[in-house]
């Protein structure tokens, strides 16, 4: 995605009290910077998003992009996608984030349609889809509803679908995750964030953002129905799944 918005300096000011991190206006105007200079391998992980539509998306079917942001996958996957009668339901729960996702990815004839919906995926029920995109949102969702959200999308897709869920994850083995940690902070200062925008935004990510070994990711999709879960990215303490019906 373009990043033809302003520069992330939401942390930059020392705040006597941080508040839980949420997705406002402020972050919506400034999300395509914040996101690209905060996620390692983010640009690829929506991209190859799109190369996956290419190869899984099935004729006359519903693709579900859950927590769309600024609709960036909503995008690589109305790209990538080579066959006819498909429609993609691109969903938020954060109004000031559609609003700017519908102005930047207008109708453009013979391209697969795009739906906003102002919603809260784990509300929703699925059907007729062969591919659901959970791009670092299920890392937002109450742990209690994580099970039952992928049960439902499990339950949506056709034979053959797939499901791609990217998330920050932790690592059971202390110093691992202590260099993984360290390795995207080092990542973060390489994009120009300074220690405080760091230290105030991890604060307002706490309990908020909850991140979970790739094991019990793993575990929860087979227990959710899907046949199979591999790993197909990783770029530090990011990664992004395959989860197959
Ligand atoms: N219950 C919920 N229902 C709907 N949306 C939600 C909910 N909880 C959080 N969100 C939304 O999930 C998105 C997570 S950002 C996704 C990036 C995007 N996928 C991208 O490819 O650029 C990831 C990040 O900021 O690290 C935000 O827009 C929230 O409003
Ligand atoms: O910034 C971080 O530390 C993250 O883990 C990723 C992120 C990116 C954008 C909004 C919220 C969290």
């Amino acid at each position: 995605m373009k990043r033809n918005t302003e520069q992330d300096r939401v942390y930059s000011d020392p705040r006597e009290q941080i508040d839980k991190f949420v997705f406002d206006q402020q972050v919506a105007r400034v999300f395509p910077d914040m996101i690209g200079r905060s996620v390692p391998g983010y640009d690829s992980v929506i991209n190859l998003s799109g190369v996956l539509a290419a190869q899984y998306v099935q004729p006359d079917t519903l693709c579900y992009d859950l927590g769309c942001s600024l609709g960036a996958t909503s995008l690589a996957i109305r790209n990538g996608i080579r066959v006819p009668g498909c429609r993609i339901i691109a969903v938020d729960n954060s109004p000031a984030m559609l609003e700017q996702a519908a102005k930047r990815l207008p109708a453009a004839d013979g391209a697969t349609p795009i739906d906003f919906v102002c919603a809260d995926i784990t509300r929703m029920t699925f059907q007729n889809t062969s591919m659901v995109t959970l791009n670092f949102t299920l890392q937002f969702i109450p742990l209690e509803e994580r099970s039952a959200l992928l049960q439902r999308i499990q339950a949506g897709l056709r034979p053959g679908g797939i499901l791609i869920l990217s998330e920050k994850i932790r690592f059971e083995d202390p110093e691992e995750e202590q260099l993984q940690i360290e390795m995207h902070h080092a990542f973060k200062r390489a994009n120009g964030y300074n220690d405080l925008e760091i230290s105030q935004k991890r604060s307002a990510l706490e309990n908020v953002l909850i991140p979970e070994s790739l094991a019990r990711h793993q575990s929860r999709l087979k227990q959710a129905g899907f046949r199979r879960a591999d790993l197909w990215f990783q770029c530090f303490n990011f990664v992004s799944l395959v989860a197959r019906k």
